[in-house]
């Protein structure tokens, strides 16, 4: 279906001046040193349709660090190796727990809840490091993201990989418990260097949009036409977003926006509604569950004002 653009560029200029004069903005992730130095006062909204056409407002053109977002990308690469045998690896239910937490992998016998926690997006790192060097393997995920994006230019910010790299302990505890289940099979700094790096992808408002779109639209990159993955596996793509792309905040988020999502720590969210758009929003502050304050606060609006919620308007 066509986009109203007219429409949809009124809403998202509407909410972005909304945004613009709040004060209630959450706080930068200090935990990964580079990320803390981010200015909190930006906020940035992209939406994409089928034709390439995107809306945007705000900060939409500053790259940031997409972080956890990058686990949607790498769940697909992912799925394309493995088929469903991944799911031996890696569960597909909620956590109801913290993004970075190991108390579920001691009584699960290391086989992290879903693809989107960090226990998870390392098993699936791991599996796509499997018969390659390092390097391959990020290069092989950092293609896929420019592919989907359709933007060669697309880069990982190596001083925010650096940081993380440096202070990545509790990423290394779950690491090497997984390991010692036998979950994990190359070394653990090896599979750890790719997936610092690849969450240390930088990404704009517009370029995520963009490389969203082939999950709103039954698995085709609209630009090329050419298949990213099939309709069956888009939805059930979605469908773990919707329950698991927000950690502790996933019910909320579904409650709130509506939209499959995943959040980052970098401040980012990428929404889907399914058939009408790939919606990208970024506003660095944090909240309790480590998704962006600005952001989601943004789809909410976004969503009740277009009727794009997928239980309804
Ligand atoms: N929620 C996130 O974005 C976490 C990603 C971050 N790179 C980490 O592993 O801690």
């Amino acid at each position: 279906m066509a986009l109203d653009h007219h429409r949809v560029q009124s809403v998202v200029a509407e909410i972005a001046d909304e945004m613009r004069a709040r004060t209630d903005r959450g706080e930068v992730a200090g935990y990964i040193p580079e990320l803390s130095k981010v200015d909190p006062g930006q906020f940035g909204i992209a939406v994409a349709d089928d034709q390439g056409f995107v809306i945007a407002a705000g900060d939409s053109e500053t790259a940031f660090s997409v972080q956890s977002i990058t686990k949607v990308f790498t769940l697909t690469l992912a799925l394309g190796i493995a088929g469903d045998t991944l799911w031996r690896r890696v569960g597909r239910e909620p956590s109801g727990s913290p993004f970075n937490s190991i108390v579920q992998l001691e009584f699960e016998r290391g086989i992290p809840r879903n693809p989107f926690i960090n226990a998870g997006a390392i098993a699936v790192t791991d599996l796509i490091l499997s018969g390659h060097q390092p390097r391959e393997a990020l290069g092989e995920i950092l293609r896929f993201i420019q592919f989907v994006a359709d933007d060669p230019t697309i880069r990982i910010d190596e001083a925010v990989a650096a940081s993380e790299q440096r202070t990545g302990e509790r990423n290394r505890a779950l690491a090497y418990y997984m390991k010692s289940f036998g979950i994990m099979e190359n070394p653990v700094e090896y599979t750890l260097g790719v997936y610092f790096h690849h969450c240390a992808i930088a990404m704009t408002c517009r370029q995520l949009a963009l490389a969203g779109r082939f999950l709103a639209y039954g698995g085709r990159q609209p630009s090329t036409g050419r298949t990213v993955v099939n309709p069956e596996r888009a939805r059930r793509i979605n469908a773990l977003m919707l329950t698991c792309g927000h950690y502790d905040g996933s019910g909320d988020f579904a409650y709130r926006v509506g939209l499959p999502g995943k959040s980052g720590v970098g401040g980012g969210i990428l929404a889907i509604a399914p058939g009408q758009a790939s919606i990208a929003v970024w506003s660095p502050g944090l909240d309790a569950a480590g998704n962006s304050h600005l952001g989601r606060i943004a789809l909410e609006l976004l969503t009740k004002r277009l009727g794009w919620s997928i239980f309804g308007a």
